[in-house]
């Protein structure tokens, strides 16, 4: 019989980032975790590749054994599965919900989940290499092995940082969307080069290793990104040229109101 301590529901892009950093790190046995997951394409996949058990039943992941339930599905199936769940939530022991749903609150988590220990996260797609940050806050339930398994579970896929819940919306907005802004600040930098003359994959490693090589250089040196823009800029330069054109382009504002709308988007998503 197996004992199952690690229930996934929702094996997708966020799920499966988790999952497989946590059993490279054997903080789960496979045989440990359940994945519940729709399509059976999908969980053929998940078992194929992880070893891990799967389900099309997210009443499943709820055995006695399991520790933590963690939460991966879009939004707009949460209030499906919070009545799904309904029935089966009040005849077992209440391990820790993680739920890592963009703009899915507390209080809507705690009304599925009476009296059970909940987290709030939000990680973003870097988890998968082990290089995302994650930010969490606790419910009303949690005690302080909930908050140590969460941060545990989240520190095997990057770096963790605790907000107050009326914050992540703004972690939505900026850390959890942010890899596709990030993304597409490489592609467009690439399709520069390529349209000054550059090969295509010339450029493509140029744009990639110049936003890691500062993401790097920053992060290890601390230096304020300002300052590291005026080292950079030589005076009467080719740099300062590529500046003024990013600002006549409002590509600060570009950034700026980008966060503010994802937040936004994360803030609907929970009404
Ligand atoms: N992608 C990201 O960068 C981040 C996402 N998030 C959050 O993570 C969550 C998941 O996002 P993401 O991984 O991108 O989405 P995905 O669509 O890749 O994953 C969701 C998975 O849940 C499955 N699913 C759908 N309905 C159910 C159901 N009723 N029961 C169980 N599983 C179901 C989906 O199957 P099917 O495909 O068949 O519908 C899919 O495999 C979202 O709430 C999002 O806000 C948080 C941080 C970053
Ligand atoms: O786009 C989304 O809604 C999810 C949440 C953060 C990143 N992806």
């Amino acid at each position: 019989m197996t004992t199952i301590k690690f229930g996934l529901i929702g094996g997708g892009v966020m799920g499966e980032a988790l999952l497989t950093r946590l059993i490279a790190r054997k903080i789960y046995q496979r045989s440990e975790v359940l994945v519940s997951e729709p399509q059976t394409s999908r969980q053929g996949f998940l078992e194929d590749e992880y070893g891990v058990n799967v389900t099309a039943d997210n009443r499943l992941v709820f055995t006695p054994t399991t520790e933590v339930v963690f939460l991966a599905v879009k939004p707009q199936v949460f209030s499906a599965i919070a009545q799904e769940l309904a029935d089966v939530i009040t005849t077992v022991s209440k391990p820790l919900v993680i739920s890592i749903l963009a703009g899915v609150t507390l209080n809507q988590l705690e009304a599925a989940f009476p009296h059970f220990p909940i987290i709030r996260a939000m990680p973003n797609t870097p988890a998968t290499v082990g290089a995302g940050v994650t930010a969490i806050c606790p419910g009303a339930y949690t005690k302080a092995n909930h908050h140590e398994t969460a941060k545990l579970l989240f520190s095997a896929v990057g770096e963790v940082v605790e907000v107050s819940e009326n914050l992540m919306d703004a972690v939505t907005g900026l850390s959890g969307s942010g890899p596709a802004y990030v993304a597409l600040a490489i592609e467009a930098l690439a399709d520069g080069g390529v349209a000054a003359g550059l090969p295509r994959t010339i450029a493509n490693q140029l744009a990639l290793q110049t936003v890691l090589g500062t993401a790097k250089f920053l992060h290890e040196t601390k230096i304020h990104p300002a300052e590291l823009k005026d080292r950079v800029t030589s005076p009467g330069g080719t740099t300062i040229a590529g500046v003024a054109q990013l600002e006549r382009a409002g590509f600060r504002s570009a950034l700026i109101e980008a966060v503010k709308a994802a937040t936004a988007r994360s803030q609907e998503l929970g009404k």
